[in-house]
């Protein structure tokens, strides 16, 4: 199976590090999220990655070869960066027929990775009559096309409607399934939380994070635990007896840091402390990314001029 094998990849700008030496694999089997601000390098990343621009220190492999070097690269490597890639006055069926015969592609392959975009209805329209939601189901179908063991997705769910978003999830966690290699670049915590296993977080070129998702949130966020009583100051001194960490908000409920919800329930029921509300309240990603972004230089710092 192939892996994406970056190596102290470093890319300059007129003297401006827009990828600082990163180093991080890409594993099959698993979908990899890519998150980082706007303008942290991951666009950049994905660039290098394709060969579509000369890194100036470093490496990025495919399977152990360069991208440049692979003998037909659609059939090993999909991509979408750019959903406005695709020609305007052709239509999504003529795009897709032309790139398959310049990659040695069988014509059927068009059929399929239409098919399996949901465009097959409207693959005989042209491009330019497309919506942002189609042009990237479009975009994502010419990253399909040649059935690569390697997928990168340059913020894919882009334009897409709920029921979109529902299935480039499905799609995502498929390709996965099957032993591909993705990797999928996003500013949407909730959905990256959806359909990643793993991440890979930059900040201003830098690679600060490279994780499980789950380890990521419970490493950064602890869950805890809302209470609702009809008797505050009973909760309040079993919770303090027991050493809990735990405060009352404004509208009364209460939240305790630290704890699991079924032995507060035993510990509530025991005492006879009556129960409105009782909820373990799981972290998010965002809640986590968001405490990263505070903690880290990467993301406060200004600017570095040219
Ligand atoms: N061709 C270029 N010439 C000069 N600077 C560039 C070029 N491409 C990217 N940059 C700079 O490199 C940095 C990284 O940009 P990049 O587009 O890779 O970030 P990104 O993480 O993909 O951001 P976004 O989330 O906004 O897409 C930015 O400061 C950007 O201005």
């Amino acid at each position: 199976m192939t892996s994406i094998d970056v190596r102290d990849l470093t890319k300059e700008y007129g003297g401006r590090r827009a990828v600082d030496g990163l180093t991080f694999d890409v594993r099959p089997g698993r979908v990899t999220g890519f998150l980082g601000p706007n303008g942290a390098g991951k666009s950049t990343t994905f660039r290098l990655v394709l060969g579509l621009d000369r890194a100036t220190a470093g490496t990025a492999t495919i399977g152990g070869t360069a991208y440049p070097r692979l003998r037909d690269p659609l059939r090993r490597v999909g991509a979408l960066l750019d959903a406005r890639a695709a020609h305007g006055s052709r239509t999504a069926r003529g795009h897709l027929l032309a790139l398959a015969a310049s990659n040695r592609i069988p014509a059927r392959r068009v059929d399929a990775a239409l098919e399996e975009t949901g465009l097959t209805a409207v693959a005989r329209r042209r491009v330019r009559t497309y919506s942002l939601g189609m042009r990237q189901r479009l975009g994502i179908a010419a990253a399909l096309l040649g059935d690569p063991e390697v997928v990168l997705l340059d913020e894919p769910a882009n334009g897409l409607d709920p029921e979109g978003i529902v299935w480039i999830r499905a799609l995502l966690r498929r390709l996965a399934a099957e032993g591909r290699t993705v990797l999928v670049s996003s500013h949407l915590m909730g959905e990256t939380a959806a359909f990643a296993d793993h991440l890979l977080i930059l900040g201003r070129g830098r690679l600060l994070a490279d994780t499980p998702v789950r380890e990521f949130i419970h490493a950064r966020v602890q869950p805890h635990v809302r209470i609702r009583t009809t008797e505050p100051a009973a909760l309040a001194d079993l919770l303090a007896r027991h050493g809990h960490d735990a405060s009352r908000d404004e509208d009364g409920t209460w939240t305790v840091r630290h704890a699991r919800g079924d032995d507060l329930g035993r510990l509530m029921s025991e005492a006879g402390v009556p129960v409105l509300e009782l909820a373990t309240r799981e972290a998010t990603l965002e809640e986590a990314y968001l405490d990263l972004t505070a903690a880290e230089t990467e993301f406060t710092a200004q600017p570095q001029e040219v």
